[in-house]
């Protein structure tokens, strides 16, 4: 029964399940490796972008892009990762890499 005065029960706790909290924790070291491996990757498309500043070179290349997502979506699937995600991770990475570059142009 509620009234205007009690508070919503509370959901009950799960009780621990030793198996998820094990998935869990592999889950969470493969996301902490994969921030690192794309501040990695960040690091380098910054100087790339700074480089093609200084020579002036247009920030994007769609033909070194298209050569990526073909190799990648055959990579994908050889691993058996869905190709058309791993092309939309791709390009949204690529996406934001080529803003930096447009930003690092304008100086
Ligand atoms: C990093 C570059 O700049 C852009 C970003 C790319 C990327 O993030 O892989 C690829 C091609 C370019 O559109 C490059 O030209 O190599």
């Amino acid at each position: 029964m509620t009234d205007a005065t009690s508070q919503p029960t509370p959901a009950p706790t799960p009780a621990p399940d030793a198996t998820l909290a094990a998935y869990r924790k592999s889950i969470d070291n493969f996301d902490a490796a994969l921030i690192h491996i794309l501040a990695e990757r960040f690091r380098i498309t910054q100087a790339v972008g700074a480089y093609k500043a200084q020579h002036a070179l247009p920030p994007a290349d769609p033909g070194r892009e298209e050569a990526q997502i073909a190799r990648l979506r055959a990579l994908a699937e050889d691993a058996q990762l869905d190709p058309e995600f791993s092309e939309k991770f791709l390009r949204f990475i690529i996406d934001e890499v080529i803003r930096h570059h447009e930003r690092a142009r304008e100086g």
